[in-house]
């Protein structure tokens, strides 16, 4: 699903140039759920704003769900970006003035996947999923962390995206609400959706299948994890709403 070869980024400096990721070659198959993980600036946000074409390459090749991305650009780029990966924030980015379903329909907009009149209804569906179907009337402000952050992955799914990309996700939240969000992208991941994320928790094994150290912008470990199978999404499990996330902890989370 991603193939990444000799990929180098540099930024040009006053003082000379920064070399964020310094020759990464990595092979991440479908269905994948790989945890990225390193000391801070070792390039983990740099490799992954690489693979969504958010940031250009000095050197190398990124081919991600069979497209070269590299020879992308402008609308193409965009519209590429916009079907195939679906990216999840720290700090879930959620447009303030749209409501929580505005937001999670956004992505169809933009892209002009599904009728206009099926985009809502797909919207509701996600946010049902997501285990906060009562919250897509209201605006993000009105939501807990861990509703928006519940809400981002919604709009992230909204095109049925191949690959997630995932930075920090869980870093705004408390350790029960980040754990759902874990079992989510883990079920996700049972769907042959392929997840990649940028953590600075390395006690995340129980989940991803794969976790991948990076060292100033080089790989220097790259092992499997012991995770489980997969489950939840497919099954009709709801993995959020009370089931394997209980409300209470969530309150404690930061917002
Ligand atoms: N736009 C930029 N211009 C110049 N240098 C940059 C830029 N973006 C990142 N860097 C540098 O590249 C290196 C890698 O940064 P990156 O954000 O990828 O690291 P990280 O591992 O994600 O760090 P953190 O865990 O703190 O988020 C750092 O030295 C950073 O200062």
């Amino acid at each position: 699903m991603i193939s990444i070869r000799g990929v180098v980024k540099s930024y040009p400096l006053p003082s000379g140039r920064c070399t964020a990721v310094a020759g990464i070659d990595l092979d991440i198959g479908t269905g994948e759920f790989v945890t990225v993980v390193g000391r801070s600036g070792s390039g983990k946000t740099t490799l992954l704003n690489l693979l969504a074409g958010i940031d250009t390459l000095s050197a190398g090749e990124i081919t991600v769900a069979g497209t070269p991305v590299h020879g992308l650009g402008g609308s193409a780029l965009a519209s590429w970006r916009g079907r195939t990966i679906g990216l999840v924030f720290q700090f879930f980015q959620l447009l303030p003035t749209l409501t929580v379903a505005e937001n999670v329909m956004l992505p169809m907009d933009l892209c002009g996947t599904r009728p206009s009149r099926g985009r809502r209804t797909r919207a509701l569906e996600l946010l049902d999923r997501m285990g906060i179907a009562d919250q897509g009337g209201k605006l993000p402000s009105a939501l807990s962390g861990g509703q928006q952050q519940r809400a981002a992955i919604a709009r992230a799914l909204a095109n049925e995206p191949p690959v997630v990309l995932a930075d920090e996700p869980t870093g705004n939240l408390d350790s029960a609400t980040g754990d759902a969000v874990l079992e989510l992208f883990r079920g996700l991941t049972r769907d042959g959706t392929t997840v990649v994320m940028v953590t600075h928790e390395r006690d995340v094994s129980r989940f991803a299948t794969r976790q991948v150290t990076l060292a100033d912008g080089r790989i220097v470990d790259d092992r499997p994890t012991c995770a489980p199978a997969a489950s939840g999404i497919s099954s009709g499990v709801t993995v959020f709403g009370g089931t394997t996330a209980p409300e209470p902890a969530e309150q404690g989370r930061v917002s």
